[in-house]
């Protein structure tokens, strides 16, 4: 029903904005049925060399680790690419490419899964991320930390390289938020700031001190249409689309004036595989910022009520993410990236609020007429 409102809003909202149109809608619909993700018109081809990475990816059923296996595979193979996790994959995840079930936290049977497996690229992405974690330190501190640390020891022992994300959550009040910058100080109020802040330090002292390939960016808050995000800060920006499109209203955890860094998908993941392909001699650091755009919960609803007029939002702030957000930065500086191994992001504001709500309108449609 609200779907029918917003793709007549779409049309109208064609009219006044040359960036908006509906060949344009329909066209990245196209893109959707045809692939669960998009990854933007820049994607690498495929490799056709035999020296394609073995890559597992831990913590792979969260919110981004699906799309990061997809992206993989076109490039490097289906069976190159393995993900895993402690959760069951639903059935579409499990049929399109190996899984297996991985639990950081039980050393032995990761260092045979790599050992079993020629793994080499590991791709660390299971966290408990920030929300979740302060309602649950102990689990953060152990997934977080010691999870950690027994990726290190692997990599280490068996010559892998290993990308570890980071995060906007490794900095703190402290930190410098407009920009923030490469290097600053570092102090978190989180246990997933201060898990983030100990893995790159920890990765970068493994890469002086052993020659670890340890790589690591630090993402913004990530919005993605077909994943959900794990419990963290800046969820409000992927579930107001789902809710929006479904009911035509949200209620938001944040200030309606909280100025965040974010970043599409499509961007995050992209940047992964180039980082992870740019050569060793081209990175002048081990940990870098990315960034594409930032802004508000207010920003956001603006771009958003040109294609849904009718939206309604409404503002119940939770203190405790309040104060975590409070804390993070409010603009990112990614100077380094875009310098060492050539960062550029394809989505901004607009990109981003257009890809979202068609993606979602059309998988809703889909889902209504089965
Ligand atoms: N999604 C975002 O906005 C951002 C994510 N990141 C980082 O990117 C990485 C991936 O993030 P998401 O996919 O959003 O996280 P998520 O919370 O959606 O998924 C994390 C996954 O880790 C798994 N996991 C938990 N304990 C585990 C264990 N003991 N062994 C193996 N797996 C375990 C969970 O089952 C879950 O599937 C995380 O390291 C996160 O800190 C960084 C900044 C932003
Ligand atoms: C920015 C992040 O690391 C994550 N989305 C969170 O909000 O915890």
């Amino acid at each position: 029903m609200f779907v029918k409102q917003l793709l007549r809003g779409a049309v109208k909202h064609a009219g006044s904005s040359p960036q908006f149109s509906v060949e344009r809608l329909i066209s990245a619909a196209r893109g959707f049925s045809s692939s669960s993700q998009h990854f933007g018109g820049t994607h690498p081809p495929p490799c056709t060399d035999t020296e394609h990475p073995k890559v597992l990816i831990t913590g792979g059923l969260g919110q981004l680790g699906v799309g990061l296996a997809k992206l993989l595979r076109r490039r490097f193979g289906k069976n190159n690419v393995i993900l895993s996790d402690i959760r069951k994959p639903p059935n579409h995840v499990y049929n399109n490419g190996p899984f297996i079930f991985s639990d950081i936290l039980d050393s032995k049977n990761l260092r045979e899964i790599v050992v079993n497996n020629n793994i080499s690229w590991l791709i660390h992405y299971s966290a408990v991320l920030s929300a979740v974690g302060e309602n649950n330190v102990a689990l953060a501190k152990e997934v977080n930390i010691t999870g950690l640390h027994n990726i290190l020891d692997i990599a280490t022992d068996h010559g892998l390289r290993v990308f570890v994300p980071s995060t906007i959550g490794a900095f703190g009040p402290s930190s410098p938020r407009d920009p923030t910058p490469e290097l600053c100080v570092q102090r978190p109020r989180t246990i997933y700031g201060v898990s983030k802040v100990h893995a790159e330090l920890m990765g970068e002292y493994y890469h002086h001190r052993y020659g670890l390939d340890f790589r690591c960016l630090r993402y913004p808050g990530i919005i993605s249409a077909n994943s959900n995000p794990g419990g963290g800060t800046t969820d409000y920006a992927v579930q107001i689309f789902h809710t929006a499109v479904k009911t035509g209203c949200f209620e938001c955890n944040l200030r309606s004036d909280t100025l965040l860094p974010m970043m599409y998908i499509d961007d995050c993941l992209r940047a992964t595989l180039e980082f992870m392909e740019a050569p060793a001699d081209s990175l002048l650091s081990r940990t870098y910022n990315i960034s594409a755009m930032s802004f508000t919960p207010h920003d956001l609803v603006q771009e958003m009520q040109k294609v849904l007029p009718e939206l309604k939002v409404t503002y119940n702030v939770d203190p405790v993410l309040q104060a975590i957000a409070d804390g993070w930065p409010m603009v990112l500086e990614d100077i380094a990236a875009r310098r060492d191994w050539g960062w550029k992001h394809e989505f901004d504001l607009s990109e981003l609020v257009q890809t979202m709500l068609t993606h979602i309108t059309t998988s809703s449609q889909r889902a209504q007429a089965n």
